[in-house]
């Protein structure tokens, strides 16, 4: 499925194919020089989208891709290579391999299919880091399989040339592997897997509460890029005929990242912005290199201008637009309308899974950190059609007893239940899973996402992804920011991107949603009728909510029950009109009673 308006996709993918046929006959009229450069700029487009796939929506940079295109490059020239050429120069290659010779589509197909593997072998490794360490393992990926290349000498003829590959990527042939790259990389980018994984790249806690299963659509993206790197390696081996594994080191991964972080690293857009600009500063400044006059003055060469040129454009990219000339929509998201919602009148027609009214348990939860014990022994339970207020002191631990209900935090002690089924090491996209929503303290959307995929993410998410679009568009419509759906989430006020995050919990179409502060920041009226809405759901729909909010008059009108909280220990629960007449907890709020 495809989660953008058809139109979207119509529209880029004619665009590529405009870009790249118009650009290829133009080429082939100027003649062999520029067919050249064209087959270049297209190998080298297929390599900055692979890696934008996985960099650009998964924002983990990785320094490794270009092992793959080497994986590629190598497995593709192994089994075009001539048979002679392979007794005379590779003595020692196993038979099977000595004796194949394929042609280029055949190469080219085997390739992607073992680097493939090879990347799900590493990516199942890989995955289990996050963020910068991730990143570190990239580079290490780089160097391994460099010094792989180099010391398999029977195969790879190490560092020396690996000569004699057949010259069969032609302009036009790298034109259509081009085409279909990037048409590739944009269905993925806006299919459920890649608006999952934007998703997390913009909030991986948020994702994960909705649903998303982060790591395993890291290892799809992983794997596509590799798969995508490798055609660029293999198309590039029977490009030049001749290669050594310097060809896929860091000079080549510092000259396509370059293209994707100066192009924009979210967006194909970007990648082809990136690839086109470095190409062209690169084609004109290598003519400078051996110095050159002006009005009868001799520059002189200077080592390294093309290198020079491009650390520029990056330091210029930097500073005026740090996500990349293209930005971060593709070009086509910016003239064509988005997801619009039909009807726009606000209702309550989110259908809730309150058939399922087996309550929630926390049987004696303690979490420390370190020394601290954020809570003690706490016994909670929440049941679908009642309202819970969870309230305390600051620092009294309410958020830390949400975290551990909804599986962000593993209790240090005590169980978390749903009847039979026990949630207390659950991952948060299980516990979305089981009918449990929820929203954070400090607002977690997707930011650079719109509201309506922000909520659609969510809905995809959960119940197998059935009937996610009703269900993305009913909990807009019953949360009322229908108007904002085409705005991106980080655009919008801070009390309707409350309501968006309420909106995105019931997408899930839960029984239970845990609201940590969901009137922080919302003025009387916007808290008044947010009120009214949670009563609405709650009562026609028999949805479970616990709440923590410091707005006392919200607790005590909204809520059939108040559990207090102090010092990570519960101090009292009962009626609004028995916590307000409770001595601990008149104390626990005032210091006295
Ligand atoms: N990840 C963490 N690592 C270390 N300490 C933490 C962590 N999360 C919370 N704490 C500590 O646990 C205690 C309880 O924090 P928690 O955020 O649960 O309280 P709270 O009742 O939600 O507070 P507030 O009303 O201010 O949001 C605090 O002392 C806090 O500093």
């Amino acid at each position: 499925m495809i989660t953008s308006p058809p139109k979207h996709i119509v529209v880029s993918i004619l665009g590529i194919v405009a870009l790249c046929i118009g650009s290829a006959l133009v080429a082939s009229a100027l003649g062999s020089a520029s067919e050249r450069i064209l087959t270049v700029f297209f190998i080298s487009l297929i390599a900055v989208v692979g890696m934008g796939v996985y960099s650009g929506n998964s924002g983990i940079l990785s320094f490794g891709h270009l092992s793959f295109m080497g994986i590629g490059a190598y497995a593709s020239a192994l089994l075009t290579l001539p048979v002679q050429m392979k007794v005379a120069t590779l003595p020692k290659l196993p038979e099977w391999l000595a004796g194949t010779e394929t042609g280029l589509l055949t190469a080219v197909a085997v390739a992607i299919v073992f680097t493939s593997f090879v990347a799900l072998i590493i990516g199942l490794a890989l995955n289990r880091l996050e963020g910068s360490a991730a990143t570190i393992a990239t580079l290490g990926l780089l160097i391994i399989v460099h010094g792989i290349t180099i010391g398999w000498r029977d195969v790879t003829r190490g560092s020396q040339s690996f000569f004699g590959v057949p010259r069969d990527t032609t302009l036009w042939s790298a034109a259509i592997f081009c085409i279909l790259a990037l048409i590739v990389a944009r269905l993925y980018r806006d299919s459920v897997s890649g608006l999952r994984l934007r998703a997390g790249r913009e909030n991986a806690i948020a994702a994960s509460a909705v649903g998303v299963h982060i790591r395993r659509e890291r290892l799809i993206a992983w794997v596509l890029s590799a798969a995508i790197m490798a055609l660029s390696g293999a198309l590039m081996a029977h490009f030049l005929g001749a290669f050594s594994p310097k060809k896929f080191y860091f000079t080549d991964t510092f000259l396509l990242l370059a293209m994707l972080i100066v192009g924009g690293m979210t967006t194909v857009t970007g990648a082809v912005t990136g690839a086109l600009t470095i190409t062209i500063v690169t084609e004109v400044l290598r003519r400078f290199e051996g110095g050159f006059s002006v009005a009868g003055m001799e520059i002189p060469a200077v080592f390294g201008t093309t290198q020079i040129g491009i650390g520029l454009i990056i330091l210029f990219a930097m500073f005026r637009k740090p996500e990349g000339l293209a930005g971060l929509k593709e070009l086509e998201e910016r003239f064509l309308s988005g997801h619009s919602i039909k009807s726009k009148t606000r209702d309550t027609h989110v259908s809730v899974a309150a058939a399922d009214p087996t309550p929630l348990t926390g049987d004696n939860l303690t979490m420390r950190f370190g020394g601290l014990v954020a809570v003690n022994d706490v016994s909670i339970e929440v049941k679908p059609g009642e309202i819970v207020g969870l309230i305390g002191p600051n620092g009294s631990g309410k958020t830390t007893l949400l975290n551990m209900l909804s599986g962000v935090l593993t209790p240090t002690d005590g169980s978390v239940q749903r009847g039979d089924m026990v949630l207390t090491n659950a991952a948060p996209h299980d516990v979305a899973n089981h009918g449990i929503a929820r929203t954070f303290q400090n607002i977690r959307l997707f930011n650079e996402l719109t509201v309506y995929q922000n909520v659609l993410t969510a809905a995809l998410s959960t119940l197998d992804g059935k009937r996610a679009t009703e269900r993305c568009e009913a909990a807009i419509v019953a949360m009322g920011v229908a108007q904002f759906a085409e705005n991106d989430a980080n655009t919008l006020s801070y009390g309707d991107q409350r309501r968006v995050e309420i909106a995105r919990a019931l997408a899930c179409e839960p029984s239970l949603v845990f609201l940590d502060e969901p009137a922080a920041g919302m003025n009387r009226e916007e808290t008044d009728d947010l009120m009214k809405t949670l009563q609405n759901l709650t009562g026609e729909l028999g949805l479970g909510v616990l709440i923590v909010d410091h707005d006392l008059k919200l607790i005590n009108q909204l809520c059939d029950r108040i559990i207090v909280l102090n010092e990570g220990m519960l101090i009292a629960q009962g009626t609004p009109a028995e916590i307000r007449k409770n001595p601990a907890v008149i104390e626990a709020y005032l210091g006295h009673s």
